[in-house]
């Protein structure tokens, strides 16, 4: 559905722009095919997933109706495989019956849900869980989604925290009237409680993650951790990362983030990721005013109802300012095989004038960016949706992209970035560290600054609830190969071919349970 959104509303530039200030491009309708089409925008063959038995077993839970946490260090595919999730419990269920929801409006946006607040109907969720719940029992709209979600989905739990998650689990029980465990909804939730915790007030006594609430264990048939790293293919990288994530770090990993502090000063355009939002707003004015070229203003277009417009807040900017020169971000997926993904960085390198029905802004200038991938082209403005069910309860209107000379690690996390310059001097908490440079594909694209080794933290809550996590999943997996051999050793009147299949699957099971095994020994 992307790619015929993207044939629909692309529009490519030829470069003999003409003199004027704007540099305004001969604009083109693009076409389905074309020599021309293909030459600015080179095809990229359409990236084939094969699901490991890891990620194929975790499809086989959810189809056979089971609520399942899948966790996963950076980069193990978590967000790709519940985007499949999702498309898949869909037809089941239709869009109406799955609610697909995240802990912050970005990840949100990366997977076409909304905020867990807001589909909740709990406002800011601030308030007892018996006020949250009159909240919820006072609003139509959020009454009905709870009554009708046969399945939820909530991605990045690692910054929701326990009371809020024993809370909406209490909600669902009494709104749904039901006594069964979050009112028999199918829960599916993913996240790396490694990578950045939820906010709490610092004086806040209350339990910090959500695997401490008291309904954690009752709410998942299954707890899964996905192991294949996919984002990095470096072994060295691969092991800093893993050393990094659990906050302790050898001589031969320090050795290589000096490399990368020493590294020399990487090209201007190579993204700067700072702990801190008012480090990257100035870094990004500063960019900005240093360029001489006319500025271009995009103001959001909103509709719908308030409440609901809160959840844009940090998703598409309230009023975006371009020039020629400007480095940007794409916020949005607007085509994954030619890798215009969220996230995906690029160079405006003018302006041109919009389809008069489009009508962005007074002189209706549309911003042409070249890609750091390669493509070039005009960017349309792209709608916002708080979806309530199947209904839109409010929309934005805005170009998608934000400036990206610099921006926040809490921004970044879910990217995969080819190249990051991060300042880590003013990093804070547990997870910054490890979220900031787990972005990164290759060791030639980490260029760091302001590292000490004692910014690299992870809590002992996390370490504690992963070592009896990879000590129950080792138990699973044994009793799951001891079961098969037991079974392969009572089958010797079946078929050659029937042995062959059960044989595969204790092989496979043991070869699983060992590298496992072997990752886990490799990470301490
Ligand atoms: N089975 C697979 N085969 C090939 N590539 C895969 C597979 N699973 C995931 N990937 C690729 O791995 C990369 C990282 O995936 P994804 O962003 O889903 O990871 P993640 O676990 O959500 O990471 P993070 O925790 O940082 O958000 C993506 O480029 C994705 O296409």
């Amino acid at each position: 559905m992307m790619g015929m959104k993207f044939l629909g509303n692309a529009i490519l530039v030829y470069r003999n722009y003409s003199t004027n200030s704007f540099s305004y491009g001969v604009v083109q309708k693009a076409k389905k095919s074309g020599n021309w089409y293909k030459a600015k925008v080179p095809k990229v063959s359409k990236p084939r997933i094969r699901w490991t038995d890891e990620q194929e077993n975790v499809l086989e839970h959810i189809r056979g109706g089971l609520s399942v946490f899948i966790t996963g260090s950076a980069g193990t595919g978590k967000t790709i495989l519940l985007q499949h999730i999702i498309k898949t419990l869909q037809k089941t269920y239709g869009k109406s019956g799955v609610f697909v929801t995240a802990s912050t409006g970005i990840a949100a946006c990366a997977i076409h849900g909304q905020t867990l607040h807001s589909f909740a109907g709990i406002g800011n969720g601030v308030g007892d869980r018996q006020m949250l719940l009159d909240q919820v029992s006072n609003n139509k709209a959020a009454k009905r989604r709870w009554n009708k979600a046969e399945v939820l989905v909530v991605d990045e739990i690692s910054m929701v925290d326990a009371d809020l998650f024993d809370t909406l689990e209490y909600i669902a029980k009494k709104v749904r009237e039901s006594d069964e465990v979050w009112g028999g909804i199918q829960l599916i939730v993913s996240g790396d409680f490694f990578q950045l915790p939820p906010v709490l007030n610092e004086y806040s006594d209350r339990k910090e993650f959500a695997f401490e609430a008291d309904c954690w264990d009752a709410s998942f048939d299954k707890q899964v951790e996905l192991t294949k790293i996919f984002r990095q293919s470096d072994e060295r990288l691969i092991k800093l990362l893993q050393s990094i994530r659990r906050g302790n770090i050898d001589p031969e990993d320090l050795q290589l983030l000096e490399q990368a502090c020493s590294a020399s000063e990487p090209d201007p355009s190579v993204v700067r990721l700072y702990p801190r939002i008012a480090d990257v707003n100035k870094v990004n004015e500063e960019r900005m005013n240093a360029l001489s070229e006319k500025k271009v203003i995009y103001e959001a277009f909103d509709g719908g109802l308030k409440p609901w417009k809160l959840a844009f807040v940090g998703l598409a900017q309230d009023k975006l300012v371009l020039c020629k020169g400007a480095r940007v971000m794409l916020i949005r997926n607007l085509n994954v095989w030619r890798r215009l993904v969220n996230g995906a960085t690029g160079t405006v390198t003018g302006f041109t004038k919009a389809d008069n029905r489009i009508n962005v802004n007074p002189d209706n200038l549309l911003p042409i960016v070249k890609f750091d991938s390669g493509p070039e082209m005009v960017i349309d403005p792209e709608v916002w949706h708080v979806t309530e069910g199947s209904t839109i309860v409010a929309w934005r209107k805005q170009i998608p992209l934000i400036l990206a000379w610099a921006i926040s690690i809490h921004k970044c996390q879910g990217m995969s970035l080819d190249q990051i310059h991060t300042d880590l001097s003013r990093a804070f908490g547990c997870g910054m560290v490890y979220v900031a440079i787990s972005r990164v594909t290759s060791l030639d694209g980490l260029h760091l600054s302001g590292f000490s080794p004692i910014k690299v933290k992870a809590s002992p809550k996390v370490l504690k609830f992963y070592r009896r996590f990879a000590q129950e999943q080792e138990k699973e997996v044994g009793n799951t190969a001891v079961a098969n051999k037991n079974e392969h050793s009572s089958v010797s009147d079946r078929t050659e071919t029937e042995k062959a299949k059960s044989f595969s699957y204790y092989s496979r099971m043991l070869k699983e349970f060992i590298s496992s095994h072997l990752s886990r020994l490799a990470a301490k």
